[in-house]
């Protein structure tokens, strides 16, 4: 488990001193997959910098498995590191040497033998789908296929958390989703706990149980990946959400679709996965005699689950006959929004 306690960060600059993490706590659960998410500056990769003490906080605790790892030092620190595998956003592996050689690096600087060390990035390669590359070196090698070396390396040493500091965003779309699965087969496989630090909000939709939403260096909404989802409190995660949800939800498209549909009322209907396989609209529509038309819709698939959105124009009654409509889906547990 790891623990941050008031976790602050001041950086002592010529311009003045800047707070990049201010009083943050998070409990991250073993085995989870745990999101920091972000705009440019809110303090992510300080946060996770601390995480493994590459970055020393000013004030605060960093309790990994029951110890404070702010209070280690020397030969101990550096232990409790190995076992905190670290990517990042342009792979930093070593140019001059082979894939093989990348992983093996923190095994030879811990000092393990050639044989164990071979037989490990064997096993290594394997896993991460990069079996026949043994020999390239980095400038050989497609954007993810980097990505997927940094894995390996990272796991070199069987660490229990991986951290990921934009592990993704120098990546296209159809290979980020590639690496996030594979993070989720090594998530699941060997159990490591994930921390994954994104400005992307389909990172943490498609790979995180929960996360934290960081703001000017305060994490300002923590929840599960579908709360979030479902209710975004503060205006930062409403803002990431609106981004997923893309067109549909959008201010300015809202607007638009109020041109459009003119007459009556539109609704965006929020529903999970349980709720989406019951025919709702139609039992609704039943009860009360009006028009319905659907403006548009999407499911949205978290790691453990899914929610729907559908935006509807209900046509032809007066107040007191919406309120009704508005009512009933909401007695069938169906998050309602006016637009
Ligand atoms: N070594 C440093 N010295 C001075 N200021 C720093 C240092 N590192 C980060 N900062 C400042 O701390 C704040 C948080 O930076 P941080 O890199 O943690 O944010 P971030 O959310 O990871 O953003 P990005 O994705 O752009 O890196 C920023 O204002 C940044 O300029």
């Amino acid at each position: 488990m790891i623990e941050l306690k008031h976790i602050t960060k001041i950086f002592h600059t010529q311009k003045g001193d800047i707070s990049a993490c201010q009083d943050v706590n998070l409990t991250i659960q073993d085995g989870e997959i745990f999101g920091v998410i972000g705009y440019s500056g809110a303090g992510k990769s300080t946060l996770v910098r601390i995480i493994n003490q590459l970055e020393k906080q000013t004030s605060g605790e960093v309790i990994i498995d029951g110890e404070d790892i702010s209070q280690l030092s020397g030969e101990r620190l550096r232990k409790k590191r190995t076992k905190i595998g670290m990517i990042f956003q342009h792979f930093n592996l070593l140019w001059s040497r082979t894939v093989q050689k990348n992983i093996e690096l923190s095994l030879e600087i811990a000092g393990v033998d050639k044989q164990t060390r071979q037989q490990k990035a064997k096993q290594l390669i394997e896993l991460v789908g990069l079996t026949g590359r043994e020999n390239a070196y980095p400038s050989e090698l497609s954007g993810g296929q980097k990505q997927r070396v940094g894995i390996a390396r990272a796991l070199a040493n069987d660490p229990h958390i991986l951290l990921c500091d934009e592990a993704t965003s120098a990546l296209d779309p159809d290979t980020t989703e590639q690496i996030l699965d594979l993070l989720i087969q090594i998530n699941r496989q060997l159990g490591i706990t994930i921390v994954m630090i994104t400005h992307q909000m389909e990172v943490v939709q498609k790979i995180c149980h929960r996360i934290a939403v960081m703001s000017e260096g305060k994490v300002v909404e923590e929840a599960s990946v579908k709360d979030i989802f479902e209710h975004p409190h503060h205006e930062i995660t409403k803002r990431f959400v609106r981004d997923l949800s893309s067109k549909i939800d959008d201010g300015k498209l809202n607007d638009n679709l109020k041109q459009i549909y003119p007459d009556g009322i539109l609704l965006r209907l929020t529903f999970d996965e349980e709720i989406s396989r019951l025919p709702i609209v139609s039992k609704v529509m039943k009860e009360i005699d009006l028009d319905l038309s659907i403006v548009s819709g999407n499911l949205t698939n978290t790691i453990d689950s899914s929610f729907g959105v559908l935006i509807v124009n209900v046509l032809g009654g007066d107040k007191q006959e919406y309120e009704n409509v508005i009512q009933k889906f909401k007695d069938y547990q169906v998050i309602v929004e006016v637009i």
